[in-house]
């Protein structure tokens, strides 16, 4: 049967990356993607933003809603302390099976735990299926539709604390236009701004940092 391209993604990186190596891991799929077949990983002009952001909240527990093929799952936790942790929810059973391949690969399996089903039934189980009391940071990068609802869903949920970091991928393109409206409008949330570019593309994108307030 024909591979997906997820697949030959993970194949490449298998073949071409250093196992136990996050930054190889990284920049062999940022290789593939600019040079092969475009994907929508975060890519390396956000991934640095994602980085510094990552940095700054220097994060004891983690969030990242969409998954995909594991590539920000892996940025992001070889940044982590010891002992911190990465949630990673992913809708597609197919992309949670190469994600969970790409995270093991990188050696950060103790790091992260990737958890498979719809981000709105995932976040309500956080705290008592998976021992989160509250979130320092969280990454949405999912479906764009489903950022203002979860951002809603995380509060009512009680996950965010006072300086809770939110940073949000694809805000200008595909764009989530709801979501910032919902965020710069909110008196719970201080917002930042960083234009990019689409990954592995000329298109304008952009972040948005949403901290919360309490
Ligand atoms: O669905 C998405 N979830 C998360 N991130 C995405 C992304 O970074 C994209 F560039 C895109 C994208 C898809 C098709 C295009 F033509 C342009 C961007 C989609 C997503
Ligand atoms: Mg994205």
């Amino acid at each position: 049967m024909n591979q997906s391209k997820e697949q030959r993604i993970l194949n490449f990186v298998l073949q071409n990356a250093v196992r136990g190596d996050p930054c190889s891991v990284v920049d062999t799929i940022d290789k593939y993607c600019s040079q092969k077949e475009w994907a929508m990983n975060v890519g390396n002009e956000k991934g640095l933003i994602l980085d510094k952001t990552v940095e700054e909240a220097n994060p004891s527990v983690a969030l990242e809603l969409g998954t995909y093929c594991g590539y920000s799952a892996v940025r992001i936790s070889r940044l982590l302390k010891a002992g911190a942790r990465l949630l990673t929810v992913e809708f597609n059973p197919e992309f949670a099976a190469i994600a969970k391949q790409m995270i093991e690969f990188a050696g950060v399996q103790d790091k992260v735990k990737l958890l498979e089903g719809p981000s709105e039934e995932i976040i309500p189980q956080l705290k008592k299926k998976y021992e989160v009391d509250t979130l320092d940071f969280v990454f949405l990068d999912h479906w764009k539709d489903r950022y203002t609802p979860d951002t809603i869903l995380l509060q009512e949920c009680n996950l965010l604390r006072k300086g809770s970091v939110l940073l949000a991928d694809n805000v200008i393109f595909p764009g989530a236009p709801d979501f910032l409206n919902y965020v710069r409008k909110s008196p719970h949330f201080q917002c930042t701004n960083y234009p990019s570019h689409l990954e592995y593309m000329q298109v304008e994108d952009a972040m948005e940092k949403a901290v919360f307030l309490g």
